[in-house]
């Protein structure tokens, strides 16, 4: 018997090949096929069951995150599976785990700032899991301001040892993924000290805990920092506290590929240069912005797909309801975040290249285009991570009552996802960043410097600034040369006016705290730019199969004229369109739901998840959401008895009047 497919009748009205589109979304055939390969192993696997998860224990919850790790490794070595496949694999199990910063924070920090033989030393255990490490950086008092960490690494030159000290309550190291319970290791970020000298912060590979049984090594204390937001969700990770008092650690410890202390205590910067390092940070973070998309897109498949199976009124003559995804406010709603999944996707995908790009380039010492690299991916990092956290809520939104239980996946999806937007640099910390990089290119454009990259508009700001926007018609709004001129011209528009209010100011780091928030909404338009620009140009590559490069070209100009309604008052108030043209943008925006709306079921199925990766009752492949919602709430703890536990000590007293009310 075929199954039950309550979007079939949707499904039938895709105007493109989805096939394709998957391909397109993974990123190539091979991705898609390897991709979807691991995604079935891992649903397949009763191990890897995630259903239960906000119904346990933080112990249970926890030794669930430690059998699943295990059982994944074991998989890992039984299948010979190769690294990509190995990074597919985790990302489908699906729960935060020390082995995620294991080999997300730990071995990277090694191979970026390790010698080579500290990395032929460390990376061979790591990569065998005989170790396992975590990234300890932040502390109590300080995240963002590294260079304000307290934690000391004093060199002894009459042992050739360094000592690793936590002097103040504040220096405790808080937070590091994987330290609480489960690490062995950890490259511990400590202010250097050699010869009474304050040489500022440096890592340290330091052991933590015994080999032999797991026990905390003398003079450390180490445990976790407790229970974080939501249920289930993030709590399976063993976010650590961690205090040294006066640990030795040998010399060949410090990760020494850019500065070195010499059997004498003596400091030395090596040849390699300082900036090598920014090749991980490039990494890490493109993998964030592919985060993102991934985040979102799960979103935004349980609320579509749920959108199109609620009715809530509008039935005539008797017949169904209105689809809620048929209202014009849902789509205005959904849709922008549909193309937004889309829009953070192929900026990933460019990310990816250009840390390919980054990495040639330091090879061969041209570290020419590192500061815009740097300010390019921080700032990705910031819109993306932000714009997936408000959608996700959004998304739990749109799905009304329904999206608040946990069985819409929604609220966990929230709670796993909303640190990112905090961790591996706050987002805001990372705007002021970018927008520093814009005034130091607009003061150097007078000065013959060409701006480069992402930046490379900046060098017409002038002309960007004075020509006008060719709308006429609504219809003008989809050309790709209309809508990027807009966005460069507000880019560039707002980064000017930054600019000349920063140099009415005679102290110069005054005039940027004051004109913060100004400078974060000009780095935010710069970024949008960046994604806007790398969308167009990927409908610039050849995309094979029917109707897929059209729904692209939906999505982009729903995701551009969804950011120009959305930040009118820049796009007007820096002239670079006028109001009439705003109100035309938005009228071509309702036109594309419109288009969109056809295909919005074949759009969301284009991402290819598993109803196991999906996690959500709202969002299943077949639509069949009454019957299991009911089923499911049946399965909660709480309606193992029909009379609940408590009743005879705190509800009967209070029926039977057995509390007396003397104050009634
Ligand atoms: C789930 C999770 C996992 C983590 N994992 C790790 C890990 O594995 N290893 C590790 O070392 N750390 C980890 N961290 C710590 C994380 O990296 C820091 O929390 C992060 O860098 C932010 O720093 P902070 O906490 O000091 O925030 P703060 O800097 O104290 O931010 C507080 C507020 O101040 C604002 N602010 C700060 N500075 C400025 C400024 N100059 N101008 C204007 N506003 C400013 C921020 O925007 C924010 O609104 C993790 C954190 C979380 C939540």
């Amino acid at each position: 018997m075929e199954a039950l497919d309550y979007h079939a009748e949707e499904r039938r009205k895709a105007e493109f090949d989805v096939e394709e589109m998957k391909v397109v979304w993974a990123g190539s055939p091979h991705e898609y096929e390897m991709s979807d390969r691991v995604a079935r192993v891992v649903a397949s696997d009763p191990v890897f069951r995630k259903d239960n998860r906000t119904m346990l224990s933080r112990k249970d919850l926890f030794k669930d995150t430690l059998r699943k790790v295990a059982h994944a490794w074991k998989r890992i070595i039984e299948l010979h599976l190769s690294e990509e496949e190995v990074n597919k694999l985790w990302f489908y199990v699906d729960q935060p785990a020390y082995a995620d910063l294991h080999f997300g924070m730990f071995i990277p920090a090694i191979k970026g700032q390790g010698t080579d033989e500290q990395q032929e030393k460390w990376l061979p255990m790591a990569y065998k899991m005989q170790i396992i490490g975590c990234y300890a950086q932040t502390e109590l008092g300080h995240g963002s301001n590294v260079q304000g960490l307290e934690t000391t690494a004093t060199f002894d030159p009459q042992t050739d040892e360094f000592v690793i000290h936590s002097p103040t309550l504040t220096s405790s190291k808080w937070w590091p993924g994987g330290l609480g319970k489960a690490s062995t290791h950890a490259v511990v970020y400590a202010r250097l000290i050699t010869d009474g000298q304050d040489l500022g912060v440096h890592g340290f590979i330091v052991q933590l805990r015994s080999l032999d049984d797991h026990s905390p090594l003398p003079g450390i204390t180490v445990g976790d920092i407790g229970m974080k937001f939501g249920s289930g969700a993030y709590n399976s990770m063993d976010n650590g506290v961690l205090r040294f008092d006066h640990v030795r650690i040998p010399r060949n410890q410090m990760l020494m590929s850019v500065a070195q202390v010499t059997r004498e205590g003596k400091y030395i910067q090596s040849d390699v240069p300082r900036q090598l390092v920014y090749g991980t940070m490039v990494f890490i973070r493109q993998k964030i912005v592919s985060d993102a998309s991934c985040a979102l897109s799960r979103a935004v498949c349980i609320a579509t797909r749920y959108s199109a199976v609620r009715r809530q009124f509008g039935s005539q003559n008797s017949g169904p309801e209105t689809q809620v995804i048929n209202y014009k406010t849902q789509q205005s709603r959904l849709f922008p975040l549909l193309a937004s999944a889309y829009a953070f996707r192929f900026v990933g995908e460019w990310l990816k290249w250009l840390y390919t790009d980054v990495t040639q380039r330091l090879q061969a010492n041209d570290f020419s285009t590192l500061p815009e690299v740097h300010a390019c991916t921080a700032g990705l990092k910031s819109i993306t991570s932000s714009a997936t956290a408000d959608a996700i809520e959004e998304c739990r939104k749109l799905c009304g009552g329904h999206g608040y239980l946990s069985s819409s996946g929604l609220p966990e999806l929230f709670a796993v996802y909303v640190p990112a937007c905090t961790y591996e640099g706050d987002n805001f910390v990372m705007l002021l960043q970018v927008a520093r990089f814009l005034m130091k290119t607009v003061s150097q454009l007078g000065s013959g410097k060409k701006p480069v990259g992402t930046t490379a508009y900046m060098g017409r700001a002038e002309h960007l600034m004075q020509c006008c926007c060719e709308v006429e018609s609504a219809e003008d709004w989809l050309k790709p040369s209309v809508i990027l001129e807009a966005f460069e011209a507000r880019a560039a528009g707002m980064s000017v006016t930054c600019a000349k209010n920063l140099s009415k100011f005679s102290n110069p780091e005054e005039g940027f705290a004051e004109l913060s928030a100004d400078l974060v909404e000009a780095a935010v338009a710069h970024c949008q730019l960046i994604v806007v620009s790398k969308f167009i140009e990927k409908l610039q590559q050849d995309i094979p199969g029917k109707g897929v490069k059209r729904q692209l070209e939906i999505l982009c100009n729903v995701y551009a004229l969804y950011l120009v309604h959305k930040h009118l008052g820049d796009f007007i108030s820096t002239g670079c369109i006028t109001p009439k043209q705003g109100a035309q943008a938005n009228e071509q925006l309702r036109l594309l739901y419109s288009q969109v709306r056809p295909n919005a079921i074949a759009l969301v199925d284009a991402f290819n998840y598993t109803d196991h990766y999906l996690s959500s009752i709202l969002g299943r492949y077949d639509g069949n959401v009454y019957q299991k919602l009911y089923d499911e709430a049946w399965k909660d703890p709480l309606n193992d008895t029909d009379v609940p536990d408590g009743y005879h000590e705190y509800i009967r007293p209070i029926l039977k009047q057995h509390i007396l009310t003397a104050r009634l």
